[in-house]
């Protein structure tokens, strides 16, 4: 692993890193943002997964959560949104490809090879980090978050791994990918044309296959109803009616006014790390 760039902020610090990853095949980078408290004890750990187009940097540039991240003493990992590189598999469209790996591991050619951002982020990340940041992170004491594409991921990783993570935040977060355009261009891409295959990345239809619901971990999902994506390609009331039935935890909050870009995350984050702070015991 290399550092490649660092900022003191807020008496923490803003750095990324670089590493070869076996899982995607390719170098990968991350954001991290150790606060000032991992200079003395291990941290818990929040992992931010970002929407499409973005990289590692969009949340730690346009979020402002730092001084938030500062106070409560907790560290926040960034990965990037997908594989990168010239020989690894892209679509020129800004839904598909290099910036949109939807946090699955593909199954069909060409994108199999690389596209395994599941494991990547569940399992490959996490070993990186604890190798690397063995005196900073605690790793035994994790939670997840993302927006719009990211916040799907959130919801997927945070619902299959309920006895890992101690809560999710989501913002504008894709919440039935199987049933809104850009999870099924996405998911048959990237997983073939078998709809059943789509169902363990579909927070939705895993909360209702959930064995104990009620035990998956608390979810905070924020919407903007400004949010020009929201009726076509959202679905937070899919995600409502399922928690409804099985009685999962699930708070909605809908925010009118706010649109779906980081001056909403930026309103509220506040708010989340907070809620995932309280379940991380911070
Ligand atoms: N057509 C737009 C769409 C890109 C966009 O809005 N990306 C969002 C996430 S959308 C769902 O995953 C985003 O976070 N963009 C980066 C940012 O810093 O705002 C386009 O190509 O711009």
């Amino acid at each position: 692993m290399e550092k490649i760039d660092e900022h003191k902020s807020f008496g923490g610090w803003q750095q990324r890193h670089t590493h070869a990853s076996k899982v995607c095949g390719c170098d990968m980078t991350f954001s991290l943002y150790l606060p000032p408290a991992a200079e003395t004890a291990i941290v818990p750990v929040v992992y931010w997964l970002s929407g499409l187009t973005c990289t590692d940097e969009n949340f730690p540039n346009k979020a402002g959560a730092q001084e938030i991240a500062a106070d409560l003493g907790i560290a926040i990992v960034a990965p990037d949104t997908s594989p990168r590189g010239d020989d690894i598999a892209d679509d020129a469209a800004y839904d598909l490809g290099q910036g949109a790996g939807f946090y699955v591991n593909a199954t069909a050619a060409p994108w199999s090879r690389h596209y395994q951002m599941y494991d990547y982020v569940t399992h490959e990340l996490p070993q990186v980090l604890a190798e690397g940041f063995a005196d900073q992170l605690d790793l035994a004491r994790e939670a997840i978050a993302g927006h719009s594409m990211g916040g799907h991921g959130a919801l997927v990783i945070g619902l299959r791994n309920p006895d890992r993570f101690a809560a999710i935040s989501a913002f504008s977060a894709i919440c039935a990918p199987s049933a809104v355009s850009w999870g099924e261009k996405a998911f048959s891409t990237y997983l073939g044309d078998d709809k059943q295959a789509w169902l363990d990345y579909d927070a939705t239809a895993l909360m209702h296959a959930a064995n104990n619901p009620k035990a998956l971990p608390p979810i905070r999902l924020e919407q903007g109803l400004a949010d020009g994506f929201l009726d076509e390609q959202l679905a937070p009331e899919q995600l409502e009616a399922a928690a409804r039935q099985t009685g999962a935890r699930l708070e909605v909050n809908r925010r009118k006014g706010y649109d779906h870009s980081y001056f909403f995350i930026a309103s509220f984050i506040e708010d989340h790390l907070r809620f995932l702070a309280r379940h991380l015991g911070a």
